[in-house]
């Protein structure tokens, strides 16, 4: 029987009742097209019936080392499953390395991400032809298992300070890999603990006695038969984390370790038999792979969000507390106009990210053919762009997935409220690949060399030329977004009349550089929020959506670019001309009613939104999020699984507390 067959909570079903549009629509625009949809839902009842793949037990009631076991062992059965996958290998392996159907069935982490993700894709962005056909294959077939190993122990951030060396030896036509201090210990890479035996490994080249900077390196880690490290290869798991607990990142040393020549990933740079060293083009292609992630970080970033939108939503409709009218009954939490302060903006950046990482997406399939054919014109711009929508969604992500949590009061601070779990995937996103703050300094850099240089791609193509647009600002959404792009150029202009100020100071650019960060990080985040909002109004524009369905979506892009205004109007302020105009206070005070309006209009469809993402109970994995509504029943089955309470009378009574008690008669 269907779960949604069963029992469904009044309130719930209520909510649900005359819904104005098709749920469907929104799914099938979501998933991308109808028969997207049919293929999803496919292969969820392929994956999520077979019974070897649930847990016997909660994870968090494992050892460290028994959750890595039973994390393994059903990312072992999964590849298993992927061969007779009815949606064929690519869309099954896409949708089980993310926060999506994987996380269902991998609640702590995939063991086997980092193949995936980072590994594959570094053999096929850094290696020849002649190495991808050496190594491509296996990688597929699971011959062999593959992390990156970059960051080490004293530095993630700054990538020409890696200490690792690769010194090549043309006697022998070998690199010798060698960690020259405890520092240069690699330290993070996902997978290395326990499950890789092989890894392309970022470390300085070293030949005729130059160093010519970070580049990769395929390197075999472990014997392929006994799993045993190689000699010369000191491995080990880091330990504990705030999430992801089964991805096991490990640490990585090289004692004088030989590899042959070839192993250097030669696509961009070469070394030739006799140590002859050939440049890269450009000499940021080595750090493509990192490029890559960026970009699918946003939609999981995004994919995470919705799960705790729709937990904490249709929580917010079962619970009720306290009193609205006098004497009437409990309201549902979701009435009161501050929960819904709380949980429609997240509900309404999900579809902003969606929007906006799908933009991010088509930029970085088109610049890549482009960079497979020796075109880089698109280079600067995608990097800007991955690193400035990296950074915007894991930390706005994070922000309301810890709002999301605050909504759900004490239910949700448990671990099976699933918020902790959520939560530590979505704070990883903001620290690796590539840590938030050091990437809004590079789109800083991005955005202030346009605006000087008056060139640049088409994400800043506002920065170039006088502004355009009406001076006034109206109160239509183009009005809106105008004052979006007149803020982001202000503040760019801002951050640039601080460095040049510290440099009539004489200060070195370095330390100007430094000393306008503050500015430099608003400005690239004023220009992050412009291409979100950008991207959610250009899209209700096309497309090929019903009536309904655009007045429902048009609310809540109109809701959320006023939200993000309201919540940084401060910023505004930085903008001298906005004050003198007396913008920023007649806006805001029209806004301010619009906002409260939209709320009360979207209130009435949250359910029905959230109920559109199709989320199965088992990706929400959430005693509060269920379709069906019946979380106290469910909150006490999830209590009844603890081990303390297997027995009416631990043990530790006996050996702990009784003496005590005792002691105090
Ligand atoms: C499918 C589902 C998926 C789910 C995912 C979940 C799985 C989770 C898996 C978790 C996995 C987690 C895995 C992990 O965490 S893997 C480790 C990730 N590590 C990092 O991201 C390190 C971050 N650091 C850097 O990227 C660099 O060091 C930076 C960029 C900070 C500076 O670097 P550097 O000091 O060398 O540079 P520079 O300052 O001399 O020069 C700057 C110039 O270079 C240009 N530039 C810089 N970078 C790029 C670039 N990339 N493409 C194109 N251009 C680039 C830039 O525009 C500028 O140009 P110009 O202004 O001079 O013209
Ligand atoms: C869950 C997880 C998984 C990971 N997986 C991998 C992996 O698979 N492979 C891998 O190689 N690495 C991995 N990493 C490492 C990750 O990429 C790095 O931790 C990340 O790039 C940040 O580098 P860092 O730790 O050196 O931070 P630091 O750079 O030391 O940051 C510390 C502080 O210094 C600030 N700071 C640093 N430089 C500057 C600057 N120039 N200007 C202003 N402020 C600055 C930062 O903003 C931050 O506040 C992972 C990390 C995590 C948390």
């Amino acid at each position: 029987m269907s779960q949604k067959e069963t029992y469904e909570n009044p309130d719930l079903k209520k909510e649900r009742q005359n819904c104005p549009f098709n749920k469907e629509e929104i799914t099938n625009l979501l998933d991308g097209g109808k028969e997207k949809t049919a293929e999803r839902k496919q292969l969820e009842n392929y994956i999520l019936s077979d019974e070897q793949l649930k847990d016997a037990v909660p994870m968090e009631y494992l050892s460290h080392a028994d959750k890595y076991a039973e994390e393994l062992r059903k990312a072992c059965l999964l590849m298993h499953k992927l061969e007779n996958s009815p949606a064929g290998q690519v869309p099954t392996l896409r949708a089980l390395m993310g926060a999506g159907l994987g996380s269902a069935v991998l609640k702590e982490g995939n063991p086997l991400a980092l193949h995936y993700v980072m590994f594959i894709p570094a053999l096929m962005g850094q290696g020849t032809i002649d190495q991808q056909a050496k190594w491509l294959a296996k990688a597929y077939n699971l011959n062999i298992i593959g992390t990156y190993a970059q960051t080490e122990l004293g530095h993630g951030t700054f990538l020409r300070g890696l200490e690792t060396t690769a010194t090549y030896d043309p006697n022998t036509q070998e690199f010798v890999l060698e960690s020259p201090s405890l520092t240069a210990y690699k330290w993070w890479p996902g997978s290395l603990g326990k499950t890789a035996n092989y890894a392309v490994v970022m470390a300085q080249l070293y030949t005729k006695g130059k160093c010519e900077g970070t580049h990769p390196f395929m390197v075999q880690l472990r014997d392929e038969e006994t799993h045993e490290p190689l000699p010369g290869i000191v491995i080990g798991e880091i330990g504990p984390k705030l999430g992801m607990n089964t991805n096991d990142n490990g640490y990585l040393g090289f004692e004088k370790f030989r590899i042959p020549r070839d192993q250097l990933l030669m696509k961009h740079s070469q070394v030739l038999e006799d140590g002859t060293y050939v440049k890269p083009t450009n000499s940021k292609l080595s750090y493509a792979t990192m490029v890559f992630v960026r970009v699918v970080v946003c939609q999981d970033v995004t994919t995470n969000l919705r799960k705790a939108v729709t937990i904490a939503t249709r929580y917010s409709c079962v619970r009720r507390q306290s009193e609205l009218k006098p004497g009437d009954r409990e309201p549902q939490v979701m009435d009161y106009q501050a929960q819904q302060n709380k949980l429609l903006p997240p509900l309404a950046a999900t579809f902003a990210f969606q929007l906006a990482s799908d933009h991010l997406w088509n930029l970085y399939n088109t610049a890549n053919n482009n960079i497979e054919q020796g075109d880089l014109e698109l280079l600067p711009d995608l990097h800007g762009l991955s690193c400035a929508l990296k950074a915007l969604c894991s930390s706005e992500g994070a922000n309301f997935v810890e709002v999301c949590r605050q909504s759900c009061g004490g239910h949700g601070y448990m671990a099976c409220s699933n918020f902790p779990r959520i939560y530590g995937q979505v704070t990883a996103a903001e620290t690796y690949e590539g840590e938030n703050t050091v990437l809004w300094l590079q789109v800083a850099r991005y955005l202030v060399k346009t605006r000087k240089e008056q060139t640049g791609g088409l994400s800043v193509k506002y920065l170039i030329g006088e502004e355009k647009g009406p001076k006034t600002v109206d109160t239509t959404l183009e009005g809106i977004v105008h004052l979006y792009r007149r803020t982001a150029v202000g503040l760019v202009d801002v951050a640039i009349a601080e460095l040049e100020k510290s440099g009539r100071k004489g200060e070195a650019p370095h330390d100007a550089w430094n000393h306008a960060a503050v500015y430099l990080i608003k400005a690239a985040q004023a220009h992050a929020r412009l291409f979100v909002v950008e991207s959610f109004v250009n899209s209700l524009k096309v497309g090929n959506l019903s009536a309904p369905v655009r007045t429902v979506l048009s609310q809540l892009c109109e809701l959320f670019i006023i939200y993000w205004l309201l919540e940084r109007s401060g910023e505004l302020f930085f903008v001298r001309q906005f004050i003198k105009k007396r913008l920023v206070t007649v806006e805001f005070q029209v806004r301010t009613l619009l906002y409260v309006k939209l709320l009360a209009a979207i209130r009435p469809q949250a359910v029905n939104l959230v109920d559109s993402f199709d989320l199965r109970d088992e990706i929400l994995a959430s005693p509060l999020g269920c379709w069906d509504g019946n979380v106290y029943q469910r909150l006490f089955d999830e209590a009844a699984k603890s081990p303390l309470n297997q027995s009416s009378v631990h043990e530790s009574f006996h050996k702990y507390l009784k003496p005590l008690l005792k002691s105090n008669l």
